[in-house]
């Protein structure tokens, strides 16, 4: 059994991408601070649904998905229901392992973990870190359930701040850039349907080129780049504007961020 406390947008992301991949509903078991919440969820997937002390003494697994200001609150209230044979998966942004270790006692397993929306859509970056007591087989467990909607990739624990910046909130950079770039297109006359079509399909193929191509971005954007053409005129636009300069600041203040979290 698998148990999903606080499911909240990551939380259900993460539940529809196990049914998705073929586990049972009556295998897992969600927990919402409302009822009418954990109501939606019983009915839309089928799920058991529990409270947080019973959700947590049925589950082998406990994945925690609260906001990093109410782990605190959820690991006080499941600490004494928590054996330590379990293994305890922890998704929020900036809580530790050594945060979740101390607050549930000894010797239990952890295994931090930084995952995106696009688990919706089984193309999620998901990197794992174990915390003092997560063995190999743990890891291994965490990759069973997360590559089948997405990839996954084990990084050390000092880089998990970094990469909440950098994948994390990733998808959410990517989503202004595009209405941003249908602003443009309004801007220039196009109707607003039309450009965010043109926009979605580029961002959509050019994503596909990086991924599936090998090529380095560099390369990539080389080829699009005509000597004295309409992508030089744009990218010298980009350049004056500091956009890259903004990136590297913009990540860094996530990554900041990330790090303040679990202090509230
Ligand atoms: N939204 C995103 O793109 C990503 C979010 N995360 C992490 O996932 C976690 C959740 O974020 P969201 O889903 O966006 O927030 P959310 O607010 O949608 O979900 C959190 C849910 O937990 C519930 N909750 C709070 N305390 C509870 C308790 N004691 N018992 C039961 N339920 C409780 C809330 O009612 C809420 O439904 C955060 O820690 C965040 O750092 C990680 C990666 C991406
Ligand atoms: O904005 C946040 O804090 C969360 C963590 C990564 C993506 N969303």
């Amino acid at each position: 059994m698998i148990a999903i406390l606080g499911t909240g947008k990551m939380g259900e992301a993460l539940l529809s991408g196990l049914v998705r991949a073929g586990l049972r509903p009556d295998e897992i078991v969600a927990t919402a601070r409302r009822p009418e919440r954990a109501e939606a969820l019983r009915e839309r997937y089928g799920v058991r649904v529990a409270g947080n002390a019973e959700a947590a003494k049925l589950a082998e697994t406990l994945i925690l998905a609260v906001k990093p200001q109410d782990m605190g609150a959820l690991l006080a209230e499941i600490a004494p229901h928590v054996p330590a044979d379990r293994l305890v998966i922890s998704v929020a942004a900036g809580i530790t392992t050594a945060f979740v270790e101390t607050r549930l006692g000894d010797g239990v397993a952890v295994v931090r973990v930084m995952s995106n929306t696009p688990v919706l859509v089984d193309e999620a970056m998901s990197v794992i870190s174990a915390g003092a007591h997560a063995s190999e087989e743990h890891l291994r467990r965490t990759e069973a359930l997360l590559s089948p909607v997405g990839k996954v990739l084990r990084i050390p624990e000092a880089q998990q701040d970094a990469a909440t910046a950098l994948s994390g909130s990733g998808p959410a950079y990517f989503f202004y850039l595009v209405e941003a770039m249908v602003d443009a297109g309004i801007l220039l006359g196009m109707p607003r349907a039309a450009a965010l079509d043109m926009v979605t399909q580029s961002i959509v193929g050019a994503a596909i080129m990086l991924r599936d191509s090998g090529e380095h971005p560099v390369i990539l954007r080389e080829a699009v780049t005509s000597p004295g053409g309409t992508t030089i005129a744009a990218i010298a636009e980009l350049e004056r504007h500091k956009v890259r300069a903004a990136f590297l600041d913009a990540i860094e203040a996530a990554c900041e961020r990330s790090r303040r979290l679990a202090s509230g």
